[in-house]
């Protein structure tokens, strides 16, 4: 299988910074976890950003920029984050465009009123649907139903990194009406390694490895056969 595309103009930007903070690991003989049960020899924490204040700047200015390059200027009226790691990315979006702001619950809470969505969402507003990271898009399909669910309407998400690997994530959002825009994929993130001597070639042809097949790199090392 083909290695990722770059995201665009904002990915070497994005990858720089994750690159420089830290927030890439590389575990190949003790692989992650992921959310979708599969077992990975990459993770990539954009939970750290917030903790950097310049950078998390940057990131919400090109999350900006793509919203007006690739969305449009007044076409949302919400911005949505997915809890846990989309909800502080989807507070300063929606502060830097002006839009109000809701987070979603993966699923309701089980007491109190009950909801998933937390805030004000009117029927038929034009909901940004924000997370950090999608991989195989299971998260995000699943913020999109409840919000879609609420009768609001989501034609867009937008996600910090983009693993651009697994064909699922932009499928099973496209099957919902909705484009996944990323600011930053895996392209990126080894093209800004390499040329700054930050991945060795062995570490490179590791990442690579799973990135050309991730399904059978999952397979091979325990990780579950996912539905999504
Ligand atoms: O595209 P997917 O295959 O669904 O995987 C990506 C999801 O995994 C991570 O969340 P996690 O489940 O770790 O929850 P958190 O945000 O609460 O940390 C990440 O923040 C995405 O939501
Ligand atoms: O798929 C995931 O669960 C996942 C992958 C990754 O690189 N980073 C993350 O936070 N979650």
């Amino acid at each position: 299988m083909a290695l990722p595309v770059s995201a665009g103009p904002s990915g070497p930007v994005v990858a720089r910074i994750l690159l420089e903070i830290e927030a890439v690991h590389l575990r190949p003989d003790q692989p992650f976890t992921l959310t979708s049960g599969r077992a990975s020899p990459v993770y990539i924490d954009c939970r750290k950003i917030i903790s950097y204040p310049r950078a998390r700047r940057k990131v919400i200015e090109l999350a900006a920029e793509l919203v007006e390059r690739e969305i449009g200027f007044e076409s949302l009226d919400a911005v949505a984050g997915g809890e846990t790691a989309g909800i502080p990315y989807a507070a300063w979006l929606s502060d830097r465009l002006n839009l109000p702001m809701l987070y979603v619950r993966k699923k309701p809470k089980g007491f109190g009123r009950g909801a998933q969505i937390e805030g004000n969402l009117p029927i038929g507003a034009r909901c940004l649907v924000m997370e950090d990271l999608a991989t195989a898009g299971g998260s995000l399909a699943t913020f999109v139903d409840a919000v879609k669910q609420a009768e609001a309407k989501v034609e867009h998400a937008l996600v910090i990194f983009h693993y651009g690997t697994f064909p699922q994530s932009t499928a099973t959002l496209a099957e919902r009406g909705v484009k996944l825009h990323g600011l930053a994929t895996w392209r990126d993130v080894l093209d800004v390694a390499s040329a700054s001597g930050r991945l060795d070639a062995k570490a490179q042809a590791s990442v690579i490895s799973f990135l050309e097949d991730p399904e059978a790199w999952s397979l091979a090392h325990g990780g579950k056969v996912a539905a999504t």
